[in-house]
């Protein structure tokens, strides 16, 4: 059965334990609806572990995850058709182009050519990337990846957004940018959950954060 619907993203007791380590200890959390939403935590304090149990890429332990109300793990199908994702180091095969990124991920959810194409066109146009569409993504700057990312994870029309570290080495003006994308998206009516080691991401970016801090997630004064 379907939990509380008006909750984009919801995590109930989740746990995950490698070696003798509990990376992830009984989180809880309660994400709105239309918001950028930030989990803020040093390097390895556990947030690409709990951005892969969000986005249904590694089984929890112990716990679940709630996509507007629809368990991740008991129907993966229905929870992943409204979301859009990136990981914090996409692969990309070195021969591909932002087209080709683009055209990957719009196949691997069923959208359309016409559609994508559109799509595509609109949001490079929107965002000035353009050129971004026929260059090696291997010749990306950082900042340009990232921005292409955020691109990607847009192109399915998803109603969330589950980004781990978008603003990892991205300079100024790009990061300025990408924080419109994201603020663009969630007037919209989006929501964007992202993760990030630096406190001044969240003031900047987020409506709201949490802190990871030994595995357990716990409020952060409002950015
Ligand atoms: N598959 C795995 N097997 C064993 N240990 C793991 C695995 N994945 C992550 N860890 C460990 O779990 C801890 C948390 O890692 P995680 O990548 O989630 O942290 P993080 O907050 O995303 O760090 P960073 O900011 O450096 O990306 C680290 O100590 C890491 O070494």
């Amino acid at each position: 059965m379907d939990a509380d619907r008006s909750f984009a993203l919801q995590l109930n007791g989740l746990c995950k334990q490698f070696s003798d380590r509990l990376v992830v200890d009984h989180a809880d959390l309660r994400v709105p609806d239309r918001c950028v939403f930030g989990v803020v935590g040093p390097e390895g304090a556990g947030k690409t572990t709990l951005w892969s149990m969000s986005v249904g890429l590694l089984p929890p332990d112990e716990g679940d995850v709630r996509i507007f109300g629809v368990d991740m793990w008991a129907e993966p199908a229905r929870a992943k058709a409204v979301l859009g994702t990136l990981p914090d180091e996409p692969t990309i095969p070195d021969h591909w182009t932002g087209r080709d990124w683009l055209t990957s991920v719009a196949m691997w959810n069923g959208l359309d050519p016409v559609k994508l194409a559109v799509r595509a066109e609109r949001l490079l146009g929107l965002w000035d990337l353009t050129e971004a569409e026929t260059t090696l993504v291997r010749e990306y700057s950082t900042g340009m990846r990232k921005k292409m990312g955020l691109v990607v994870a847009l192109l399915p029309e998803p109603r969330l957004l589950l980004l781990d570290d978008p603003f990892a080495g991205v300079d100024a003006e790009s990061a300025e940018l990408m924080r419109e994308m994201l603020r663009d998206f969630v007037d919209g009516g989006g929501t964007a959950v992202l993760s990030t080691d630096t406190d001044e991401v969240a003031e900047e970016a987020c409506d709201d954060a949490v802190a990871i801090t030994d595995g357990r997630l716990v409020p952060v004064p409002c950015p």
